[in-house]
């Protein structure tokens, strides 16, 4: 299959560029700047932004393989840095640097830029600069400061700032310029390819031997619970782990959601007591992911040897999930170890498949929309794997988990009774620690904190708190408080994805 291969230099932004190509119609990959790839079939290359300063010691360099091939390059940002200190031009730390919406100007003609209007708004994110550019290259655009935006030299084309965040306009326009345009592929690639392509690799991979799916009944695991099933058939089990962090009614709902989409009786492992063991008394989040990371990959050991020693185990890791862990690239900084990929144990005894891994959120339910499932599941709010114990600040205890459970129910179905679901992306309750004092029939009490968190987003990246109506929070702080013993105030959470995250630990 044609592609366009991405290069990644650790830019938290890599995964995104292989996916705006994937929209316009085109098959794109994601590989290391150090790893050693198959040359076929490539028809253009884009060099990733990424944290290091081309001059660093250890800074990582554009392959050899990128100059033979003589396929059109796109760098951006640190692509554009590298391909210019290759050809001798010169990158410097200017005193300005460019964070954020940056307005530039066309000042000649070129391909990348055909169609768009002379001057846009586009997205930057660094603190060094081309201040020459190589020798024979035609400078195509600069910033309102100034300084050099984009240059073309002969099959390079260099871009300061990333066309791939949805705030760059026209980003889009770039990237099909660049690939449909410049590099000559037709766009028909679809979703449809990519399912196709799956099941055929996983056939070949699997063979005869038996897989474990790690079922959530989730967005994520039922999507690549269908699509396993769709490959291998009776040889894939799945497992529901019940780790008592789950939200209410959660083991029922997912034993229907799997019954739906598979016809078939989950099995669920009761591992609550082992869990709330391993997690007595631990406060720090990196402790907690990490515990709950090996011990869901000893429970599904345990299922493995009932099912006749099972080689491989499924998970429904989706991209964000990589990125954040810093599992992505050796460049990346690490954010947080989701529970399925920064939090997994050395040893582990069988082999990972991970269908999903290179999707974002949308494009999963997308898949799962070409599959048949219904949209009351691909349309639920994501929930993550450590569940509630991320949710809960501090140490976990059986009375927190049932306060916690309590008010997260009654906040979903405030949003439910009033519409609010399903024009949210995720909404949650947090425990916080704190205790606060209030006065209830005349009596003082001193009760715990939740705060209720809601937010928007396309694809988990980055998020903004939903501007839900007062009137919506404020039934379901009346009905919190007045239902649920133990909390005394409710707050609502109004900080974006960055600087926090989604989840508050
Ligand atoms: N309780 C659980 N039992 C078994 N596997 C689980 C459980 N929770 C999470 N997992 C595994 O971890 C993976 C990652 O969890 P994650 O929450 O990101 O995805 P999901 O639950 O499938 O989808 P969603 O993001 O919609 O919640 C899941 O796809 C699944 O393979
Ligand atoms: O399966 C998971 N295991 C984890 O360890 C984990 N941590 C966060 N999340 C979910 O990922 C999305 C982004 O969350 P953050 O902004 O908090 O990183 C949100 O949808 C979070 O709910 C997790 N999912
Ligand atoms: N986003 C980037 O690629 C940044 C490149 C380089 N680290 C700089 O600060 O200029
Ligand atoms: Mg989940």
């Amino acid at each position: 299959m044609k592609k366009i291969l991405v290069i990644d230099f650790g830019s938290q932004y890599t995964q995104l560029l292989a996916r705006r190509i994937r929209e316009i119609g085109v098959y794109s990959e994601v590989v290391q700047f150090d790893e050693k790839i198959d040359l076929k079939e490539i028809e253009g290359i884009i060099l990733s932004g990424g944290p290091d300063s081309v001059y660093a010691k250890d800074a990582p360099q554009i392959p050899n393989y990128v100059f033979d091939l003589k396929k059109p390059v796109l760098g951006v940002c640190y692509g554009m840095q590298s391909i210019t200190k290759y050809f001798n031009g010169k990158v410097k730390k200017e005193k300005v640097s460019e964070y954020g919406r940056t307005e530039i100007e066309i000042k000649n003609n070129s391909k990348l830029f055909e169609n768009l209007p002379k001057k846009f708004n586009t997205w930057m994110s660094h603190g060094d600069s081309v201040v020459e550019v190589p020798n024979g290259a035609k400078i195509i655009a600069k910033t309102s400061n100034n300084i050099i935006a984009s240059f073309e030299y002969e099959n390079y084309y260099a871009i300061q700032f990333h066309p791939e965040v949805r705030h760059t306009e026209f980003g889009n326009n770039i990237i099909e310029n660049f690939v449909v345009n410049i590099c000559g592929i037709s766009n028909t690639w679809s979703l449809q390819d990519f399912i196709t392509q799956k099941i055929e690799e996983i056939r070949k991979k699997v063979g005869n031997d038996k897989a474990i799916i790690a079922l959530s009944g989730g967005v994520d695991s039922s999507v690549a619970a269908v699509l396993m099933h769709k490959a291998i058939g009776n040889n894939l089990k799945a497992v529901f782990v019940d780790h008592a962090l789950l939200r209410l009614n959660e083991e029922n709902d997912v034993r229907s959601i799997f019954k739906e989409i598979m016809g078939l009786d989950l099995t669920v492992v009761n591992a609550r007591e082992r869990f709330l063991t391993k997690l007595k008394n631990v406060s720090e989040p990196e402790k907690k992911r990490k515990i709950i990371g090996e011990e869901f990959i000893r429970v599904f050991e345990e299922e493995s040897k009932k099912f006749s020693d099972a080689k491989y185990l499924i998970q429904g890791t989706i991209y964000s999930d990589v990125i954040e862990s810093a599992a992505s690239g050796k460049k990346t900084a690490k954010i947080k170890s989701h529970h399925n990929v920064g939090g997994l144990p050395e040893d582990i005894n069988f082999e990972i498949i991970e269908p999903l891994r290179n999707l974002f959120k949308d494009e999963v339910r997308n898949v799962g929309e070409i599959l048949g499932i219904p949209k009351h599941i691909l349309y639920r709010h994501p929930f993550p794997g450590p569940g509630l114990a991320i949710r809960i600040i501090e140490d976990i205890t059986e009375e927190k988990l049932e306060i916690l459970k309590k008010v997260d129910n009654i906040f979903i179905e405030t949003l439910r009774d009033t519409g609010w679901y399903n024009k949210v992306w995720q909404a949650f309750a947090v425990l916080t620690p704190i205790k606060t004092v209030g006065v209830v029939g005349d009596e003082r009490s001193y009760e715990y904190v939740v705060s209720l968190r809601s937010v928007d987003s396309v694809e988990g990246m980055t998020a903004d708190w939903s501007r839900i109506p007062f009137e919506v929070l404020d039934k379901a702080s009346r009905r919190i408080t007045n239902e649920v013993k133990g909390v005394g105030r409710v707050v609502y959470d109004i900080t974006s994805k960055p600087p926090s995250t989604i989840e508050w630990e």
